[in-house]
């Protein structure tokens, strides 16, 4: 046991009847990082500078520092932020979808300046919405920021994207949680270095190879991507094979980067009673495959089950008909 003192212990962990192994950890310089990145495996890198320059960031330096911008906050009556797609909302809204979906959106997004929201943390009671701030890093922070965000160790993350050959950077999201908010299990279409910059984080991650034990909302749902399965209350009548769900987790604290590969599912909680926490993802689009090698990988099957979804969305109009007709389609001839 290292001598230095654990930052949190497991009571600080929400209970979940999952079977979890660790995800590895190694030092930045360690092989095995990239070894393990190869084969789209998750991998926390310790000891990086990725984001040494915000070590500093704590609520007094960003209320300083980060301008008059306004910041996309999003408010919960409950621990749960789960993401929806307000295009596909609009959509349903507009009876795109035909005239029988409803949907009820479980979070309500909202613009603050960064002192309101500093002030409803601070303020907060029992009772009160919980906020969750995510606000991509752009031109209207401070200089001071602006500074920090320029010396991220950028040859590291280039260095990634170079030799694991992923697309452009997209997006570098900053998120300031409130002790004990999860953002519910989900996957994403881009790789992810997700940089600890304050508090901890545990990360629960499963491979896209589990996709029939998560169950996500059909892909015209404004929560596509989601997991249907809630993972407080799991429905085992409707979603009898999240039993055989098999995942990784690890807790991630200040200096910590988590590799979170493309397609992979994860459930991210702010420790409870762990004060805020601050982090930084760094978001890429995947590369260009340049060989299709057989058989096929996880991910890729889960892109290939999209774009068959999408093409029967598009041509029967009503998602009512796609369940029956892949149903008629798969049933007894596929065996
Ligand atoms: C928003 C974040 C989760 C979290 O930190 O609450 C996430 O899903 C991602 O970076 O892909
Ligand atoms: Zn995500």
């Amino acid at each position: 046991m290292s001598n230095e003192k654990k930052q949190w212990d497991p009571s600080q962990l929400r209970k979940y009847e999952i079977s979890l192994e660790q995800i590895p950890r190694y030092d930045c310089s360690d092989p095995r990082v990239d070894e393990i990145m190869d084969e789209n495996k998750p991998v926390i890198i310790q000891n990086s500078n990725v984001v040494a320059s915000a070590k500093k960031w704590n609520l007094e330096y960003l209320e300083k520092y980060m301008g008059n911008g306004d910041y996309t906050v999003f408010l919960s009556r409950n621990h749960k932020f789960k993401y929806y797609d307000d295009k596909k909302v609009a959509k349903i809204n507009n009876g795109d979808m035909g005239r029988n979906i409803e949907f009820t959106q479980p979070t309500k997004k909202v613009d603050m300046k960064l002192p309101e929201f500093l002030k409803r943390l601070k303020d907060w009671k029992r009772g009160d919405d919980r906020l969750y701030l995510q606000q991509g890093l752009n031109n209207t922070v401070g200089p001071e920021i602006v500074r920090d965000f320029l010396n991220f160790d950028w040859d590291f993350c280039n260095g990634k994207q170079t030799k694991h050959n992923w697309g452009p950077l997209t997006y570098n999201l900053l998120l300031i949680a409130m002790e004990g908010n999860v953002t519910p299990c989900h996957y994403d279409e881009q790789q992810n270095l997700f940089a600890q910059i304050h508090g901890y984080k545990r990360c629960i991650l499963f491979p896209p190879s589990q996709f029939e034990c998560l169950y996500p909302y059909p892909v015209y749902h404004p929560h596509d991507r989601q997991s249907m399965v809630d993972f407080d209350r799991p429905d085992y009548s409707k979603f009898p094979k999240f039993r055989e769900a098999k995942g990784y987790e690890a807790v991630i604290g200040p200096g910590d980067v988590l590799y979170i590969p493309i397609y992979w599912w994860h459930h991210i909680e702010s420790l409870m009673r762990g004060g805020h926490t601050i982090t930084v993802n760094f978001w890429y689009k995947d590369g260009p495959s340049s060989t299709i090698s057989y058989p096929l990988k996880d991910y890729q099957k889960v892109a290939i089950m999209r774009n068959i979804e999408k093409m029967l969305q598009d041509v029967l109009k009503d998602p009512r008909e796609v369940g029956p007709l892949l149903r008629t389609m798969v049933l007894g001839r596929f065996t």
